[in-house]
C-alpha cells in the first residue's frame, strides 16, 4: 500500500480514538454492508424481453451517452467493471425485463431457470441478487394500471407475474445462499382527480393478498412493497400510495420500501426509518437523487444522503434494512454512475460510524445543545477522506478519482464500440 495513505490513516485513527472511534472495528463493520445495486442503471430500463417497448409507468430516462448495454453479456461485463472500482461485496439489482433467455416467454410464465444464467454469474462472482417483477413498459401496462386494474382478466396476468417473481427471487435466495428482496412497484394511478378513490386500493389490497398467499422461506426471499406520490400521467393519484403500503406492510409483515425520490420534494425517507422501524420488520432504501421531481438522478453526498447514513447508524438499523440504489441517468457515463453512486452511499455510512455517536446522544439528552451542535459541526472536517482511501486501498479497488481513468479506458475499448 501507499505510503502516504498508511501514514494517513494512522493519524486519522489517533484522531478519532480520542473520541472513543476505533476506526478498524468501524471498517469492519463497514465491509459487512452489502448494497444492492442496481442493473437498469447499465440501459436506461430497456431490458432484454421486449425491446421495441418504450419506457412507460410514468418514469423516464433522459440522456444519449454512448455505450448502453444492449445484452445480458454487456451489462455483466458492466456491472463487473463497476465493482471492480468499489470497495466490498454486494448484490445486483434484478427487473423481470432482465430476463436472459432465448424463449420467448411472457411475463406471466417467468420461471426461474429464465435467470440461469444471472444465478451462475452471481455465484462465480460472489454476488448477491435481488428482484423486482415488471409491472410497466407492457402491452397489458398502456393505460396505466397493472394489480389494481379494473379487468379482471389483466389484474389475473399481473398477479400471475407477480407471484412469478416472488418463486425466481426464492430460487435467487436459496442458489445463493443469500436472501433475495423481491419488491413490488405498479405505477397505477391517475392523470386527473379520480371520482373513486377507494376501489383501486381495494383491489390492489386484494390482489396483493393473492400474490404474497403462497409461504415463502424468509431466509430465501423477503417481499418488500414501494409506495410513491405521483408519476408521469398519475400525477393526481396514485394507487399505491405511501399510506397505502406503510399499512399493508405493517399489516402483513412486508418490508416497506422507501424510495427517496417518492415523497414530497422536502419530505426526506431519513426522518422516515426511526418510526417505521418501531412497527416492521424490516426496510428496504431506494438511494436516489429527485430533482424538482421523482428524478431519479445519480446520488451525491449531499445532505438527505448523510442523514440517510445517520439514522441508519445511530439508531442501530443496519441489520433490519435493505439499501438498494434506485437512478438512472442515460447522459453519463453508465459505469461511472454507478461507480459514483454506489460509492458515495458507503461514503456517508463510513462518515455516519466516525461520528461520536455516544457523545452527541448524551449531550442532547443532558439539554446540552450546545456541545451537540459544536461537536456535530467539528466532525464534518475530520478527516474521514483518509479513512476512505485506506479503505479503497486495503480493499484493492482505486483510491479517490483513479477509478475515472479506468472508466474512461474502458469507454474507449468497449463502450464506444457499441452500437446504438
Ligand atoms: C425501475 C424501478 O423499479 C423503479 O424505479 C421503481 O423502483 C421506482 O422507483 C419507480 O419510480
Ligand atoms: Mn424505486
Amino acid at each position: 500500500m501507499d505510503q502516504q495513505i498508511a501514514q494517513n490513516y494512522e493519524q486519522a485513527k489517533q484522531m478519532y480514538a480520542q473520541h472513543g472511534i476505533d476506526v478498524d472495528k468501524v471498517l469492519e463493520r463497514l465491509a459487512g454492508i452489502k448494497i444492492s445495486m442496481h442493473c437498469w442503471q447499465g440501459d436506461d430500463v430497456r431490458g432484454f424481453l421486449f425491446r421495441d417497448q418504450d419506457l412507460s409507468g410514468g418514469i423516464s430516462v433522459t440522456g444519449n451517452y454512448p455505450g448502453a448495454a444492449r445484452t445480458p453479456e454487456e451489462l455483466r461485463a458492466d456491472l463487473e467493471k463497476a465493482f471492480s472500482m468499489i470497495p466490498g461485496k454486494h448484490k445486483v439489482n434484478l427487473h423481470a425485463i432482465y430476463a436472459d433467455t432465448d424463449e420467448k416467454v411472457d411475463l406471466d410464465q417467468l420461471e426461474p431457470k429464465h435467470f440461469q444464467k444471472w444465478v451462475d454469474w452471481a455465484k462465480e462472482q460472489g454476488l448477491g441478487l435481488d428482484f423486482n417483477p415488471t409491472c410497466f413498459s407492457h402491452d397489458k401496462s398502456k393505460d396505466g394500471f397493472t394489480l389494481s386494474h379494473s379487468d379482471t382478466e389483466i389484474r389475473r396476468f399481473w398477479i400471475d407475474h407477480c407471484k412469478a417473481s416472488r418463486k425466481i427471487g426464492a430460487y435467487f435466495g436459496e442458489q445463493l445462499g443469500q436472501t433475495c428482496v423481491t419488491n413490488v412497484w405498479v405505477p397505477d394511478g391517475y392523470k386527473d382527480v379520480p371520482a373513486d378513490r377507494m376501489a383501486p386500493r381495494r383491489r390492489l389490497k386484494e390482489a396483493l393478498d393473492e400474490v404474497f398467499a403462497e409461504e415463502l422461506n424468509p431466509e430465501h426471499n423477503l417481499d418488500a412493497v414501494e409506495s410513491k406520490l405521483f408519476g408521469l400521467g398519475s400525477e393526481a393519484y396514485v394507487v399505491g400510495s405511501h399510506e397505502f403500503y406503510m399499512g399493508y406492510g405493517i399489516q402483513n409483515n412486508k418490508l416497506i420500501c422507501l424510495d427517496a425520490g417518492h415523497f414530497h420534494p422536502t419530505e426526506m425517507i431519513s426522518n422516515k426509518f426511526s418510526a417505521l422501524a418501531l412497527f416492521t420488520s424490516g426496510l428496504l432504501l431506494h438511494v436516489s437523487r429527485p430533482m424538482r421531481w421523482d428524478s431519479d438522478h445519480v446520488v451525491v453526498m449531499d445532505d438527505e444522503l448523510l442523514d440517510i447514513g445517520r439514522e441508519l447508524v445511530r439508531n442501530d438499523l443496519l441489520d433490519m434494512t435493505h439499501i438498494g440504489l434506485d437512478f438512472f441517468d442515460g447522459s453519463i457515463n453508465r459505469v461511472a454512475a454507478w461507480v459514483i453512486g454506489t460509492r458515495n452511499t458507503q461514503k456517508a455510512l463510513l462518515r455516519a460510524m466516525l461520528e461520536p455517536v455516544e457523545a452527541l446522544k448524551q449531550a442532547e439528552l443532558e439539554g446540552d445543545y450546545t456541545t451537540r451542535l459544536a461537536l456535530t459541526e467539528e466532525f464534518k472536517t475530520y478527516p474521514f477522506g483518509a479513512v476512505w482511501d485506506y479503505y479503497c486501498a486495503k480493499s484493492g479497488v482505486p483510491v479517490r478519482e483513479q477509478w475515472l481513468a479506468e472508466v474512461k479506458e474502458y469507454e474507449k475499448n468497449v463502450l464506444l464500440k457499441r452500437g446504438q
